[in-house]
């Protein structure tokens, strides 16, 4: 698949994730297999002003590219000024959010809020094309609510406006993060636009997301929550889609070392009070295969420091090859 002049070995790519897609777990969904990483959303405005928090959680490095910076906003000026930032971050693209659901942004007629302004979206998106000469792509939802349908509507204003890709998470807006999504929705979309389309919702499997590529059509798909704990998903659904049946399971020591790698690059790359206050949910997605988590559970948030955390998972994921 090609996006712009980017190309893409295979179509198993990381969804971006508030609070979860960090670039030390960009990283390492990377070096498991998926062929493109996202930045989770930042808001325009703060890229725009260069805000110090914002350029920190835009931090990329060579290792991850091809790589996409995400912002939302509904200032075409903000847009425009916050892809240049992106790209001169060094992202590979820059991809605008007109899908969040949450009401801070879709009060400020942000995000999601635009599902229902399909001409809108095509301004900004040709805003920010105008601005950079990376890729610009997007990420959509089906519509503002069910039976409100404006992803294919959207999708081509966004392609006749100079977007490079689609991103669909094939619910509404109104649906947030709850109910099946409807792949139906993006097999409507890849019919209706010639750029790639990627699908993304409800893939925890290696074997969803073949499923998902051959019933939808998709070029792609962006796999969400199915990799929290879990990036392993990238390498298993790669080796399906490369014709394979053999699917390996990561060793509960494999399972420790790449948690303890994770954990320890937070550790360096955000400070030690916020790495440690996201250390006991980031372990629990890795844990949750454990036979005893409920006691991992109770053990992990007693936890203080990276040292007691160390020998923590050499206890529980053992024996940890380090
Ligand atoms: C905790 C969380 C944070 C998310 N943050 C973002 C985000 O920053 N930008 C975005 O475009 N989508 C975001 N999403 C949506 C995902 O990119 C993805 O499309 C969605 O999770 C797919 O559904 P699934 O988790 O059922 O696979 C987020 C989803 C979750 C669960």
């Amino acid at each position: 698949m090609r996006i712009g002049n980017i190309s893409l070995a295979h179509g198993l790519t990381l969804a971006p994730m508030e609070e979860h897609t960090s670039l030390p777990f960009r990283l390492i969904c990377k070096q498991q297999g998926a062929s493109l990483v996202c930045s989770e959303r930042i808001d325009a405005k703060d890229v725009a002003e260069r805000d110090k928090r914002a350029i920190k959680l835009l931090s990329t490095t060579s290792a991850e590219r091809p790589a996409v910076g995400q912002i939302s906003g509904n200032d075409a000026v903000q847009i425009g000024e916050a892809a240049r930032v992106i790209e001169e971050l060094g992202f590979s693209m820059v991809d605008l959010n007109f899908e969040c659901p949450i009401r801070r942004l879709v009060g400020r007629g942000e995000g999601g809020a635009l599902m229902g302004q399909p001409q809108r979206i095509a301004e900004l998106v040709a805003a920010a094309q105008q601005a950079v000469s990376i890729p610009v792509t997007v990420k959509l939802r089906t519509g503002p609510k069910a039976g409100a349908d404006t992803a294919v509507e959207t999708a081509q204003r966004v392609e006749q406006a100079g977007g490079a890709a689609i991103v669909l998470h094939a619910r509404s807006v109104e649906q947030a993060y709850l109910g099946g999504p409807d792949w139906q929705h993006v097999t409507r979309v890849k019919e209706a636009v010639s750029i790639p389309v990627l699908g993304s919702g409800g893939v925890r499997t290696p074997q969803d997301a073949i499923s998902f590529l051959e019933s939808s059509g998709a070029d792609g798909v962006a796999i969400g929550r199915g990799c929290l704990g879990n990036p392993w998903i990238f390498q298993q659904a790669r080796t399906l889609l490369f014709g394979s049946r053999e699917i390996v399971e990561p060793s509960p020591a494999e399972r420790g070392k790449v948690l303890l790698a994770l954990v320890e690059h937070e550790f360096e790359f955000y400070s030690a009070h916020l790495a440690q206050k996201r250390l006991a949910r980031t372990a629990c997605y890795f844990a949750k295969f454990l036979p005893d988590f409920a006691e991992f559970k109770k053990e992990i948030h007693a936890i203080k420091n990276l040292a007691q955390f160390r020998t923590l998972v050499r206890e529980w994921f053992r024996p940890v090859a380090r």
